[in-house]
Formats: structure tokens, sequence, C-alpha cells
């Protein structure tokens, strides 16, 4: 049913309960009526009201009635009143043909009709629920009966008052709604919640059966605050999560979406005459205020205290009869005969054994997706479900109200299988243009490595746009992605800015043609980030602060998952980024994830997981059982569907692996080079989020040499030779002049390479000796610059002994003439790149003249603290580590980066 249709019929219904009152109202004598017609004249009014009140009929009979009416200005009075109970009666004659047919368009199928028609049958209502429920009947004066009828759920609560030693006749009363209603409804539609102050056994038991599923539960009648406490924080967060959507009424959002996120809930409360403690009776008042918008009707019996929130009230007379607000205090109403216990307890045993079958077995990875894959707009927000709890699916909701996730777990709790059944849901809801991820991993292992390319499956995950394993040491890396997701943050606030809106959705709308996908950026065990007490963890928690605040509104939402959050120190210096995560994700046994009075972590049983989207506090716990998702072929069987519908229009996600060295003839960059601009010495691999390279530029001004600094031997080869082959790659033959120099002997045969592949590809290569050395730096400083030349100098500083002698009768000696290669040369195009095993070695080569001649260099197992120097004496932190360089380049750096020296697979 359309939401307006709903509205209009809904309208019509309280239109036909006014009429019913109005006119029952007068029927029966209120003098309302007659009032109006006779208000010119007090004192025929006055009459009138007597006359009704004694009775038309019965009016002769009292003298000093039949008196007054005698009076002359008073004559006409009772023919007038006679005649408008006339037309009254006339007119209620068609009102019980007008209530059955009301009620029985209103009260559909078991909410209305006989039980011996629908008793034992499980409902198959979803949507919407039938706006009245039977409870009775009644008859006016001469008129036929009629059905009476009552709301209830999305509509009313029900105040129930008994007459003495008529607890049965309530129970029956109420045992009849809940049938009708657990009848009309699909299993699991509706759950009902009995408490009962004096009742220490059971509750309404001959629905028993049922009280073994989620359909029924019974609370224990000395802790009223827990079920209290559960309304309470049912109505909140559905409120936030109707409101959330734009609506004020978890029906409206129902027929909206066109689907139930929530079970209608009833709670029957037995009280006994007297009010609950104060405190329960202000949360009771709070939750009748509110339950109705959030699907939950309240039936209260023998409370004195009148509810708030739109209530009917029932009173009994006995056992069979009672009063209703609905009919007028005046109307008694029979109540249907009670259903006999047998029939209910028989029919809660098939409810209960149709819910059971229904909710099934464990639900499996593939319950979680759509029916059609990528059919959902991000526009306002990410919500996938990524579990089920007694059948019915639970939501993740990633937006607004919850920009960002915190997941904790033990090791082994399902946390990467819970980030598997995320994405996976998510990336089944949204296509690639809609939901763009960066995954990142800092445990060792290869969590996210299933979702790029691999040699056994060339599929990936196409909303991937970065996969990052193994980066457990390269803390960089975290880094790196949090830069990016900044610059990213500015570059949408930029062009939200200029289209004068102020979040996500209002860019799309103003850009429809723009790329805007949400991110979703998953870092786990993030704690790797503030791992040390140095810049990596200050610039970290920086960004990370930044992008937590103002992610929400451009649609960059972090998921951080940790192992153990009461591990990480780190974390609480960062409220802000902390407080930011209002979505909270708990695997059994988590700890501090939640509120801290919140224990819901320590009781969740294996492979579920707690959501809570209220930053932890526990009105927001939603249990869910998550499937597996992590088995490689469960995963696998959705990324090739999502493969096979978007990999053509989509780059495969660039994959780091933080245990892998990139080879150099892979890096993007080294294919693309060619003999223009200045040539461009690559180096290694950057730790950055593109696929980029580290590189020096070799224009002609002073500086523009490299020093590579220590003894760790495959990294230093590995850097100078990169360097060598990148440059060859970027000068025509007759361009460039390479002079190789080999002091380490261990290394000649690669240097030899070396020469080899330079020869093979036309370049001069010039072979110097230790002896030739002196002689070249002294042509180099002083001869014309014809054409570029490289100095490849491995382990230079063994050549220091002989370069300091000096020549009898010479001025200047060998080092003085490097000096000024180093110093002049670039502007020559003459461009020293070398290899140092120690810094004090190039302090030495470079004497007094300062550091300035080397302006790149590349340190291997150097301390930081050796090397402020070159770099403008600046405090550098630096924990040699191998495989790893540090990286400077004093005219693009302000701090070193950290690189990856490419991989020389023959070493
Ligand atoms: N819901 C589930 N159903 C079935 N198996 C599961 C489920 N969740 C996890 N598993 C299995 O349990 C094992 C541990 O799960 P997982 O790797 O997700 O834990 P974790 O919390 O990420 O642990 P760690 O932090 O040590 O990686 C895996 O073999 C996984 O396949």
């Amino acid at each position: 049913m359309g939401f307006s249709k709903a509205n209009e019929q809904r309208k019509r219904v309280l239109t036909a309960i006014g009429n019913m009152r109005h006119q029952l109202g007068l029927v029966l004598g209120s003098a309302r009526a007659a009032r109006e017609s006779a208000e010119i004249e007090l004192a025929r009014l006055k009459l009138e009201q007597q006359i009704v009140r004694v009775g038309i009929d019965k009016a002769d009979e009292d003298a000093d009635l039949a008196e007054a009416m005698r009076h002359p200005l008073m004559t006409g009075v009772r023919d007038q009143l006679k005649a408008t109970q006339a037309a009254f009666h006339a007119d209620a004659a068609t009102v019980p043909a007008r209530l059955h047919e009301l009620v029985g368009r209103l009260a559909p199928g078991p909410a209305g009709r006989a039980w011996t028609e629908w008793l034992g049958r499980a409902g198959t209502g979803t949507l919407t629920v039938p706006p009245l429920w039977r409870i009775g009947s009644s008859t006016m004066d001469s008129a036929g009966p009629f059905p009476v009828a009552v709301p209830l759920l999305d509509e009313s609560h029900l105040a129930i008052t008994s007459a003495p030693r008529s607890r049965a006749g309530v129970e029956a009363l109420i045992e009849g709604l809940l049938l009708r209603v657990l009848s009309s409804m699909e299993p699991g539609a509706v759950r009902i919640h009995l408490w009962d102050v004096g009742q220490l056994t059971a509750v309404l038991p001959n629905l028993y059966p049922l009280s073994r599923t989620s359909a029924v539960t019974i609370y224990d009648p000395t802790r009223l605050e827990d079920l209290l406490d559960e309304l309470a924080g049912h109505i909140r967060r559905i409120h936030a999560q109707t409101m959330q959507a734009g609506h004020t009424s978890l029906r409206s959002l129902r027929e909206t979406l066109g689907q139930r996120t929530e079970p209608w809930r009833i709670a029957v409360l037995f009280g006994n005459g007297e009010n609950f403690s104060p405190e329960a009776m202000r949360e009771l008042r709070r939750i009748a205020g509110g339950a109705v918008a959030a699907g939950i009707s309240l039936i209260v019996v023998d409370l004195p205290t009148i509810l708030g929130g739109g209530v009917e009230n029932i009173r009994l007379l006995d056992e069979t009869h009672a009063v209703t607000s609905m009919t007028g205090s005046a109307l008694v109403v029979d109540l249907d005969p009670p259903i006999p216990p047998t029939e209910v307890s028989g029919a809660a045993a098939r409810l209960a054994e149709a819910l059971i079958t229904r909710q099934g077995g464990p639900r499996t990875f593939d319950d979680l997706l759509p029916t059609e894959l990528g059919q959902e707009s991000s526009a306002v927000e990410l919500r996938a479900p990524v579990g089920f709890y007694e059948g019915d699916p639970v939501e993740v909701v990633i937006g607004d109200g919850t920009p960002h996730a915190l997941i904790g777990g033990p090791s082994g709790s399902g946390k990467t299988n819970f980030l598997y059944a995320m994405i996976g849901s998510l990336a089944a809801r949204y296509p690639p243009s809609e939901l763009a991820l960066y995954l990142l991993d800092f445990k060792e292992g290869v969590s996210f490595a299933g979702l790029a390319p691999g040699r056994r499956d060339k599929s990936w995950l196409p909303h991937a746009r970065l996969i990052g394993v193994n980066v457990n040491t390269d803390r960089e890396f975290g880094l790196a992605l949090l830069r990016f997701l900044a610059d990213e943050l500015r570059r949408r606030s930029a062009a939200a800015k200029e289209h004068e809106v102020t979040d996500l959705a209002g860019l799309r709308r103003q850009d429809p043609d723009g790329k805007w996908p949400r991110i979703v950026a998953v870092i786990d065990e993030f704690q790797y980030l503030f791992a040390g007490r140095d810049t990596v963890t200050n610039t970290a928690t920086a960004l990370l602060e930044d992008i937590a605040r103002r992610g929400r509104a451009q649609g960059i939402h972090l998921v951080l998952a940790s192992q153990d959050i009461a591990g990480i120190d780190a974390f609480w210096g960062k409220p802000a980024v902390f407080e930011q995560c209002t979505l909270r994700i708990a695997m059994p046994k988590a700890r501090r994830v939640l509120a801290e009075t919140n224990n819901a972590a320590f009781t969740a049983p294996k492979w579920h997981a707690v959501l809570n989207h209220d930053s932890g506090v526990a009105h927001g716990n939603q249990l869910a059982h998550v499937p597996d998702a992590s088995s490689r072929e469960i995963f696998m069987a959705l990324q090739q569907k999502l493969w096979n519908l978007y990999a053509d229009d989509h780059q495969r996600p660039r994959l780091f692996d933080g245990s892998v060295s990139p080879l150099l003839d892979q890096a993007a960059e080294y294919a693309t080079l060619s003999p223009e601009g200045h040539p461009r010495a690559l180096l290694g691999q950057a730790i950055d989020v593109s696929d980029a390279a580290c590189a020096m530029e070799l224009s002609p001004a002073p500086g523009r040499n490299l020093a590579v600094l220590g003894t760790a031997i495959a990294e230093a080869l590995s850097i100078m030779d990169a360097a060598a082959r990148s440059l060859a790659r970027q000068y025509h033959p007759d361009d460039v002049e390479f002079l190789v120099c080999c002091l380490v002997d261990r290394c000649a045969p690669v240097v030899d390479q070396l020469v080899e592949n330079l020869h093979a590809d036309g370049h001069q290569v010039v072979r110097l000796t230790e002896d030739d050395l002196r002689e070249k730096m002294v042509k180099l400083a002083e001869e014309p610059a014809e054409h570029s030349r490289i100095l490849l100098l491995y382990g230079v500083d063994g050549a220091l002994p002989a370069l300091e002698a000096k020549q009898p009768g010479e001025f200047k000696s060998g080092l003085d003439h490097f000096r000024t290669v180093l110093k002049l040369g670039p502007s020559r195009k003459v461009h020293t790149l070398g290899w140092w095993r120690s810094t004090a070695r190039l302090k030495d080569t470079l004497g007094f003249g300062g550091t300035d001649d080397i302006g790149v260099w590349a340190a291997l197992d150097v301390q930081g603290s050796e090397l402020s120097a070159f770099a403008a004496g600046q405090v550098v932190h630096w924990s040699p580590r191998p495989g790893r360089a540090l990286f400077f380049d004093r005219t693009s750096h302000v701090v070193p980066e950290v690189m990856i020296p490419f991989d020389r697979p023959e070493f």
C-alpha cells in the first residue's frame, strides 16, 4: 500500500471512529445537540436538559417538569426534542450496519473474524497492520448488535481496568487480542513482552509455547526496569533511525522503504491497581509518549495513572462485560467469549513452530546479498545487512549519524570475517561509482590480498581502489593513506563550496555528473599507526582527527578495527577520533569498544557481533549472527560476479604489499621514461597510495648529486642500479657518458652487469679504476661540457685515501678536484651518483665546504642522528630496517620520506 493511500485510509478510520462516538453520544441522551438548537433561550435549554435527563417519555411523570412544559414560553420544547430524537434514532438504526462494514474492512481476517475461522494459522501480513482489532460487540436501543474493535499497532496503547474477580476475563481479552495480532502478521513480525507485577510463574500461561521463541519474552516481576530499559532502548534506536531517514514514525519509514526494518512490539504490563515507583512511572510515561511512532504498543492492566501517547481504555464491569473509550461510557460491550485454553496453547505451539521454521537454520553470506547487484545510491548514506538476529537481517549504517566505525575483538573472534561480510554486503548493493574502498591491514598476513588480482584468480573487487597488506613495518603507508584521504577531503570541501552546498548529498545534487562516491577506508589493526613516539604517530593523529571530524559531511568514512582497544594507549589521547566513531562493533569478548557499563560483548555467542549505532551505549545494542564471509570460495563467488559486472570500466586496485619489493621493470613510471625534459633518476618505490617512484631530477642546478649512505650492499646496489638504468632511458646514446667506478670488490659482478646493459643500449660507458679517478676528476673539473656525464661511484669512500694524497709538486689533491666536480659539476651537466658506506666518509669527502653539494641522499643502515647535517639541521627520525631507505631531496622535501629500493631478483 502506498504511503498516501495508507494515510488516506487512516484518516477514514479516524473519521469513522469519530462519527461513531458522536452518534452514540447523541443517541444516548447527551444534551449536547439539544443545547445547540436551543441557545437562544436559556430557560428552554435548561428545560430541555431536564427533560433529557429524565427521559422524554418520562417527563410527564415529573410534576415540576410537567408544569414547566406547560409554560407558554416552553411550548414545543418537548416536540422539538422528540423530532430530534426520532431523527437520531433513524440515523442510529444505520449505525450497526455501518460499523459492521467498517470493522469488516479495517479489522480483516483474524483481526476481526471469529477465532474458529483462523486460530492456529500463522499470519501473512508483512508491511501494514490492520487498523482495528475486534474485542467484542455491543447493541444500542432498538438497533441490532454491532462489533466493537480497538486500534492497537502503530495507532494506540490500551489501558485495561479490571473489576473484582475479572482477571480471567482480562487475560482472555488480551490473549484474544494477541492471537489476533500474531495470526494476522507473518511469523517474526511482532514481538510480545510480558510482565506481571504479581505473577512469579507464568504470565498468560496459554501462550507459553511461544515464550521459547523470540515472539514472546517474559520478564521477571521484580525487574520491571529491564523491560522499561529495553523498550526505551528500542524507541531511541528506532527514533534515531527514522529521523535519520527523514521520517517521524517507523510506519512511514516502513512504507517508504517497502521493507520492515524492525518488528512491531507489544508490551503487556499487568499492575495491581497501584502505581509503580515514581522513577518507573516517569520512564513508563516517557516510553508511552514515543512508543507508538516506534511501532511499540503498550497494554497496561490496572495502572491508575493515565498514560500519554494515544490510549484507548477498556474498563471491565465483570468477567464478560466492559465499557470502552471507543464506544462511550453508556454502552456496554459484550466481550468476545474466551477462546478455550487448550485451543490457545495449541495455536501458540503452532505459531511457535511456524516462527522456528521461518527463522530456519543459520543464514549464509548469500542471504546478505540483494537479488540484484548494485542498485543502491549512496547519496545519503550506506546501509547493508551484515548478519541476522532471529532470522531478521541486522544492518550497518554508515552516514550522517554514524560516519565512522570502531570494531574490536580479540584474535580469532571474527573481526576479519565481519569486515568481509560488511565489505561484501556493501559492494553487492552499491556500484563502484557509489562506493570506493581503501583497505589496509597492518597485520602480518594476507587478509585483504584476495581482493586484488592474484596469481590463482585474476578477478578483483572493483570497488577497491587500494589494498595494503603486510604494512606492519611500514606505518608510513598508513600515513600516506591518511594524507590521501585528507587531500580528498579538501578537494571535496572545495567542490562543495564552489557549488554552495555543505555536504556530499548536496554536492551530488548540484554536480550530478561529478564522480563523488562515498569512500570507506578500512584500517585493520589501526593501532600500529600509533606504535611509536614519533612523527608518524603525531602526524597520523592529526590527520585522523581531521578526517574523523570533517569526513562525515564529505562522504569519507573510517572503519577502524583492532584486536584490543584497551591496549591502545595512544588512542585515549585522541578523544576526537574515538567520539566520532559512533558506530561500534564488538566481537565476542571485545573490551572497551562499547560503553563502560555495556557488557553485551561478554555474553555474545561465537560468530556473533554486537552492533551499536549509539556510541556503544547499551540501548543501541543489536546482536547479529554474522555468516561465514571470509572462506575463500564464499567471497570469491561474489567477487567474480562483481568483477564480471564492473571490471571493464574500473581500474584494478593498487596492491601495496609491504613484504614484496617491487621490480624496477614493473614500476609504472619506468615504462614511461623517455628522453624529454630534465632526466629523472628513479631510486625506489615511494610508500604512497598511488604507484609512484622516488626520483631525483638531474637539473643543471647546484647540489644535483646523489649520496647513497650506509653499508647495506643489496639496497645500495639497487638504488645505484635503478638510478643508472632509469637515466639511461632518458638520454639518446650520444648525449650522455656513464663513468663507472667500483671500489667494492664484492659488487664488481653487479656493476659489470650494469655496464653490459648500458652498452647494450648503445650508451658510452667508461670504466674507471681507483687509479684513474684522480686524473678523471681533474678533467671533469676543467673540461668543457659537451654532453652529460653521470659518475657512478660504488663505495667511493674507498677511494678517499688515494684521492687525498697530493702528487708531488701539485697544488691540489684529487679530493680537491672531486669537491670541485661535486660543486660545479651539475651546472656543467656532470652529476655524481655515489655510494658512501658511512656519513663520516661523506663528510670527509665534502670537507669544510658544508653539505650543500649533496642535494639528494638515500640513507640505509645509518642512524637518524647522523643525517640531520644533511637535512638542513632538522632532527631526522629514522630507524633503519632491511629493504627500506630514507630518501631526501632538498628541493622537494620538507622532511625525508621512506622509500622501498627496487628488488633485484638476481641477488
Ligand atoms: N561467522 C563466522 N562463521 C564461521 N567461521 C568464522 C566466522 N567468523 C570467523 N570465522 C573463522 O574463524 C577464524 C578467525 O576469524 P577471523 O580471522 O575473522 O578473526 P579475527 O578476529 O580477524 O582474528 P585475527 O585478529 O587474529 O585475524 C577464521 O578461520 C574464520 O574463517
